[in-house]
């Protein structure tokens, strides 16, 4: 008999992102199941732990009624700043600073139900912002370039990145967090 707390529906993953589910696809493979829900939720400015928790709150209350009680988000910078600015006009602004470290930062937050208290897993993978470098078809992938390697996350194959991202350290953080609590799934098709 697992111990533990039994859930009845599959994790919530909310996100509008088709590549963020992608990767989260392909990091979590079967270890937790989740379904994706695309809300139209605003985009929230804060620190980013505090946006991450806002939108799961957001989401659990919404999965209220339409019976969705799980939520988890990821989240980093705004896509509107980035759509705005750009990968040039983000060289540009950093050209004024001779140190262009940084880190690419993820929040997964993880709410229980519509009352609950969301917790927030963090991933962070340093390195630097570049000229960019690679396929243009995920966010800021061409011009971030973590620390120990020659390419960025754009240039490198997909697992490379999945094992070293952000977004795989957060969700290494979920994994464990799901096995010490000793979640299960029960899938009730009728809830
Ligand atoms: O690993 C990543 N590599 C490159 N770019 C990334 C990554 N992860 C997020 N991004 C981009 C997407 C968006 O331009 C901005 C964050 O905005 P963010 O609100 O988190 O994403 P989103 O609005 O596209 O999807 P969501 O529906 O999950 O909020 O950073
Ligand atoms: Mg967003």
């Amino acid at each position: 008999m697992a111990s533990g707390l039994v859930l009845p529906r599959p994790v919530t993953f909310v996100t509008g992102n088709a590549k963020k589910l992608e990767e989260v696809r392909a990091i979590l493979g079967n270890s937790i199941p989740f379904q994706s829900l695309k809300l139209d939720l605003p985009e929230l400015q804060g620190e980013p732990e505090d946006i991450s928790k806002e939108k799961a709150r957001l989401a659990a209350i919404q999965g209220h009624t339409c019976k969705f009680c799980f939520s988890l988000f990821i989240l980093i910078s705004s896509k509107w700043f980035l759509q705005k600015i750009g990968h040039e006009g983000l060289n540009n602004l950093l050209m004024a600073y001779e140190d262009k470290s940084g880190y690419a930062l993820c929040a997964f937050s993880f709410a229980l139900g519509p009352n609950a208290e969301p917790i927030t897993f963090l991933g962070r993978t340093p390195g630097k912002i570049v000229p960019p470098r690679g396929p243009n078809d995920f966010g800021w992938d061409p011009i971030f370039q973590p620390d120990g390697y020659e390419q960025t996350y754009a240039e490198m194959p997909k697992e490379e990145k999945n094992n070293i991202s952000h977004r795989s350290k957060a969700l290494a953080l979920v994994k464990s967090h799901f096995t010490e609590v000793g979640y299960t799934f029960q899938i009730d098709p009728s809830v």
